[in-house]
């Protein structure tokens, strides 16, 4: 890249007279680095998780140097200390810059160092910084041990480093293509832990040969002054793709609702069907298939599929005590009681005091859930582990259509850092595989009323029939996937318990999550939460 002068003198109040390899040794810098314009600048950012909570001040909680030879940037673990909330940790990359065309994007703060005129900025801007950590996981050593630890894949031959990019999307990381092959993903908000999408990856592709995830290829980790490992970034194999499954699902739907219309379907009276009841498609009344196409129950099919393969390979683990299956015990209910009590109660909270800001259908399902809150706080209380003989693994824990890929007839499965709002302890432990099941189904309840929704007036139906046809779809969906699924995981020795205890963790665990998505709705895109609030009406509706 062509350099350029930089025009005007920049205003730059701070100076350090030491070279850049050894300005954080200096205790000076950073008293300036952590003051309000690093506050501001990090509020502002995409990945920042902490906009609900009132920021009281940052501390540098580690620094690393991230280098190749003479070349140097800092990892930064930032400590983020809020007026009420509990602390947040965050990884932020750094470099100095005297170009100001490379400090375009990112900038934090101007300085001077040794005697250079600059800015520092977000390294993951500079391609010399991305091409350095692709370089330093393509020739890791097979077993670093060092602070700052680097990891390549035995099943990964890496080329030279061609090109980098950002991926561009919306998302809680930053996640850098590199060579258009391989994703380099750097974590943000940090744990003092291994990352479980890291694990996962790791173990599902690496150790399992799991084909129907992205290919892990290495990563980036350091160990704290606690010796805790905790990972920084993870690179894994980029997968060419069509889209989610989320915009995918959506795009049938309206195809779905549209052929309500166009074929002339009588909404009022298409064949119902019991909730979860295992159907195979020739089972599917052929009004339905009719209706919907036999195209997306196929697709259903290969989901369910592909769900199911994944659970299989979590599930034949018998050496690494982080895989093995457990059996449902006492400490895992007092634990899970606990969580979903305490989640409820804070959701309860959000929706009392936001309340006066809700209208229509929203806040008329917002009172009945507070109207209703015993009988809620009941179903969470009534799980009683003696009657379940299942197991319990690793799952995803946020599976939902988002975190599917789309290739051709084929999905892709991503993305397993758990649930965002919980510790990386709690996303760790074994959870019935349903816990995804339940996840994924709540992921098609999602897709039919926001397709509704989204196309208000587009369908002439009433908002009644509407409801009343996307939830018998909902239904033959669910069937479809679950006759798959079980059949599957069956096969291959997976217990997930008999029938009874099937269907009672699926409506337990979507409980769960539709209340968790309450809280997820109600924080980022109140205007949705109409959708977990139909849900949780739907699952305590139904008695069984
Ligand atoms: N390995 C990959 N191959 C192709 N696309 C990917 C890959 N990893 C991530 N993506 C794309 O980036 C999006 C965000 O990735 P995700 O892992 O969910 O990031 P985050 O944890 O930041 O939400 C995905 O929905 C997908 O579209
Ligand atoms: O950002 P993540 O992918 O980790 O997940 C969070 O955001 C999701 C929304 O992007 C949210 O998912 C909810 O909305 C989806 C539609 O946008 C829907 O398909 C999911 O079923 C629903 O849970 C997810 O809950 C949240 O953790």
């Amino acid at each position: 890249m062509e350099k350029k002068t930089v025009e005007a003198p920049k205003k730059t109040t701070y100076a350090f007279d030491v070279p850049w390899e050894q300005l954080l040794d200096e205790g000076g810098f950073m008293k300036v680095f952590l003051s309000e314009v690093l506050e501001n600048y990090v509020q502002q950012q995409r990945w920042y998780g902490g906009k609900s909570s009132t920021l009281k001040y940052i501390e540098l909680q580690e620094y690393f140097r991230i280098q190749q030879r003479e070349e140097v940037y800092y990892g930064l673990l930032l400590e983020v200390n809020f007026e009420e909330a509990f602390f947040q940790h965050y990884f932020l990359p750094i470099a100095f810059v005297s170009d100001e065309s490379f400090a375009e994007k990112d900038r934090i703060l101007p300085v001077t160092i040794g005697g250079v005129e600059g800015f520092i900025i977000d390294a993951v801007n500079l391609e010399a910084f991305r091409r350095l950590v692709y370089e330093r996981i393509a020739t890791a050593e097979p077993n670093d041990t060092t602070r700052v630890r680097y990891h390549r894949s035995a099943i990964f031959e890496p080329g030279p480093y061609e090109t980098s990019k950002f991926m561009g999307l919306e998302q809680s990381n930053t996640s850098i293509i590199i060579n258009g092959r391989s994703v380099i993903k750097f974590f943000r908000r940090i744990y003092a832990d291994k990352n479980p999408d890291y694990e996962m990856s790791r173990f599902l592709s690496e150790r399992k040969g799991y084909k129907n995830t992205p290919a892990y290829q290495g990563s980036l980790s350091i160990m704290d002054a606690d010796n805790a490992n905790i990972t920084i970034a993870l690179m894994q194999e980029l997968v060419p793709n069509q889209g989610d499954a989320w915009e995918f699902m959506l795009g049938e739907l309206h195809k779905i609702f549209s052929n309500l219309e166009y074929k002339g379907i009588d909404a009022e009276n298409l064949p119902n069907v019991e909730l979860f009841q295992r159907l195979k498609i020739r089972e599917v009344p052929p009004e339905i298939i009719d209706w919907a196409g036999l195209n997306i129950f196929l697709k259903l099919q290969k989901l369910a599929q592909r769900t199911a393969e994944m659970h299989i390979a979590l599930g034949s683990e018998f050496e690494d005590t982080a895989f093995t299956p457990a059996h449902f015990n006492g400490d895992y209910e007092v634990w899970l009681k606990n969580r979903l009590l305490y989640m409820f109660q804070n959701r309860l909270n959000t929706v009392e005091n936001n309340l006066h800001r809700l209208e229509g259908t929203t806040l008329e399902l917002a009172t009945e859930f507070l109207e209703r809150k015993n009988e809620i706080r009941k179903r969470f209380v009534n799980f009683d582990w003696t009657k379940l003989k299942g197991e319990r693994l690793r799952v995803h824990g946020d599976y939902h259509l988002g975190q599917v890929l789309v290739q051709g007839d084929d999905f892709y499965l991503l993305d397993f850092e758990g649930e965002p709002e919980s510790t990386i302890r709690d996303r760790k432990v074994k959870q019935p595989p349903l816990k995804d099941i339940a996840g994924i189904f709540r992921s098609f309840h999602y897709a039919v009323y926001a397709t509704i929704f989204n196309h208000e007036g587009e369908y002439p139906y009433s908002r009644e029939a509407l409801f009343r046809a996307g939830e018998l779809l909902y239904r033959y969906f669910t069937g479809v996937f679950m006759e798959t699924y079980v059949q599957l995981i069956q096969v291959h020795n997976i217990d997930i318990g008999y029938s009874a205890e099937r269907i009672f963790l699926l409506k337990y665990c979507m409980l769960e999550k539709a209340v968790y998505e309450l809280g997820y709705e109600m924080n980022s895109r109140p205007h949705w939460a109409v959708i977990p609030l139909e849900g949780i009406r739907s699952i305590i509706n139904d008695k069984n």
